[in-house]
């Protein structure tokens, strides 16, 4: 069991993170609860709670692109090592969280960051092991408007998996936004999506095509054919990737809705075991018993 409790919040650029961090910070103050916010988005502008540990006050990405004529994403990376090379500006404020706190962390919205660079692994062995022992799940957020267009679903679908891998923690996958899927067609498909249904791929068959090329097969717009078989093959592919790691499932999340937040938190929790360790634990019993025994 860990010595502290929390969360990092992840997900694609848009995809509601901050959001989600805001109301996920209000429901925990509606039920008494405490939490820690720590904002790692160098270039993050507006919150609707301040953050207690905030990388811009290390650093900022404007100033590294400016000084140092870096692009967005090398920018943001040059931060992260920056924050590396200065972890006590985390670390010795995490120190001082205790175990009936949740830790939120909100992150940039660079893919990359979750993909193929080591930085966020690092960091999160640091926080994760040696004296913080932080137990940590890690939230991935997709826009559930992605339903539309099933390639860009799919391939946030293998971005979340891929920081499944890649960063080893609990995880848990979180289709945001549902307030905007709207209409019996996209609700009957959204069934589907929650459990990332790898028929979808599949759903034209006789002709091996993807939805987009469907769409313009019936309507009589001529296509390379060969490219649309080899997008079929791999879409399969990637299909059957996917459900072989039976790792891929989402839940439903509408920001302004008290009760499905409350319903994700619940998944949060469990992940990190956070009320096993709000428990009496013994030396409290011990005391309590002698204090009984002292007033008869
Ligand atoms: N309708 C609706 N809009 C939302 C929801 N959550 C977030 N948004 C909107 O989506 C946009 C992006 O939300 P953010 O919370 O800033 O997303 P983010 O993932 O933190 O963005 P980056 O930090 O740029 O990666 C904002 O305009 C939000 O108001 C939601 O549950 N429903």
């Amino acid at each position: 069991m860990g010595s502290r409790y929390g969360t990092i919040i992840m997900g694609p650029a848009g995809a509601g993170k901050t959001t989600f961090c805001s109301s996920l910070i209000q429901h925990l103050k509606n039920n008494r609860r405490s939490c820690f916010y720590v904002n790692l988005d160098p270039a993050a502008e507006e919150f609707a709670f301040e953050p207690d540990v905030d990388i811009k006050d290390l650093i900022t990405l404007e100033d590294v692109m400016e000084e140092l004529h870096l692009g967005p994403n090398g920018g943001l990376i040059y931060c992260f090592e920056f924050l590396m090379e200065n972890l006590d500006f985390l670390t010795d404020p995490l120190e001082e969280v205790s175990d009936e706190y949740l830790i939120i962390i909100d992150m940039p919205g660079q893919i990359e960051l979750y993909s193929h660079v080591p930085v966020v692994p690092n960091l999160l062995k640091a926080l994760t092991r040696g004296s913080l022992n932080i137990s940590m799940c890690a939230a991935y957020l997709l826009e559930s408007t992605f339903i539309v267009d099933r390639a860009k679903f799919f391939s946030g679908t293998l971005s979340a998996m891929s920081a499944m891998l890649m960063l080893e923690l609990p995880h848990v996958n979180i289709l945001s936004k549902m307030d905007l899927v709207k209409g019996q067609v996209a609700r009957r498909d959204l069934k589907r999506f929650i459990e990332a249904d790898i028929g979808l791929l599949q759903d034209a068959p006789e002709s091996g095509l993807m939805y987009d090329h469907k769409e313009k097969f019936d309507a009589g717009i001529q296509e390379d054919v060969t490219d649309g078989r080899d997008f079929a093959n791999l879409n399969r592919a990637v299909g059957h990737l996917i459900d072989e790691f039976s790792l891929v499932s989402f839940l439903k999340l509408d920001a302004q809705d008290e009760d499905s937040i409350g319903a994700v938190l619940s998944y949060i929790d469990d992940a990190i075991q956070f009320h096993e360790a709000q428990e009496p634990k013994e030396p409290n019993d011990a005391v309590e018993e002698t204090e009984m025994d002292g007033m008869g």
